[in-house]
């Protein structure tokens, strides 16, 4: 699969939370790899996120995801679950299911997800460090290692479009590293599309560049 074989195409996408319109008119056609998401304090890139994750309705327009040799599939049409199993959302907050321990948490996930990599949950849970961590409830891990479960759900999930929210956040130097590493072999793969809502780069200064998407207030 090529870059040209995945779109999001987003058409007259707009939002209102109640007191304030927050999109208006998004149309654009995202291709696989690495999206940059950009934009001022509040302009509304996590509730474009929500919106492309089926999490929020949108006030009108449409989102389609293309794939070649599958029917299109639309934001909120009559199957949502086939929406859900091609797209996932890792958000900026804490880790819901906080009960569980990271191990079911990924358990739980591969249950929602066709193509989940059990293997490479392995590899990245190693990578971020995550050994001492795997058998306690998430609610008692700290800030940044549910951020670093979060994050190795988003690379495991086998799904044509990943969305991640502030992944940077609260990550300490080395994870940070891992994370923009595997973005930038995502981005050179090209075998899905990520959209990447961050304050900083998703990407290494010296791999190719994402492409960008900067929302305007
Ligand atoms: N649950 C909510 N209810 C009402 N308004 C909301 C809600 N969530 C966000 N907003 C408002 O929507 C606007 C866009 O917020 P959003 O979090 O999408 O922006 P953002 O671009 O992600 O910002 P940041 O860069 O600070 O993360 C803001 O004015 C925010 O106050």
């Amino acid at each position: 699969m090529t870059a040209d074989h995945i779109t999001l195409q987003l058409d007259q996408l707009a939002f209102a939370w109640p007191d304030r319109v927050v999109l208006q008119r998004c149309t654009t056609a995202l291709k696989a790899g690495i999206t940059w998401l950009r934009g001022p304090n509040g302009v509304g890139k996590s509730t474009l996120l929500q919106l492309l994750a089926g999490a929020l309705r949108p006030l009108q327009g449409t989102a389609r995801l293309l794939r070649p040799g599958q029917p299109a599939l639309d934001l909120h049409a009559d199957n949502p679950l086939a929406w859900r199993h091609a797209v996932f959302w890792c958000g900026p907050g804490a880790v819901a299911y906080d009960h569980l321990s990271p191990l079911d948490f990924w358990s739980f996930l591969h249950g929602l997800y066709p193509d989940w990599q059990p293997l490479a949950v392995v590899r990245h849970a190693e990578a971020f460090g995550l050994g001492p961590h795997l058998d306690r409830p998430l609610a008692r891990l700290s800030t940044g290692t549910q951020r670093k479960v979060w994050l190795v759900a988003a690379l495991a999930a086998g799904t044509p479009v990943r969305l991640l929210d502030e992944p940077l956040n609260a990550l300490d130097d080395e994870a940070t590293a891992y994370l923009q590493d595997q973005l930038a072999q995502a981005q050179e793969e090209r075998s899905a599309l990520w959209l990447v809502a961050s304050h900083e780069a998703p990407l290494p200064a010296d791999s190719a560049p994402a492409q960008e998407w900067r929302l305007a207030p």
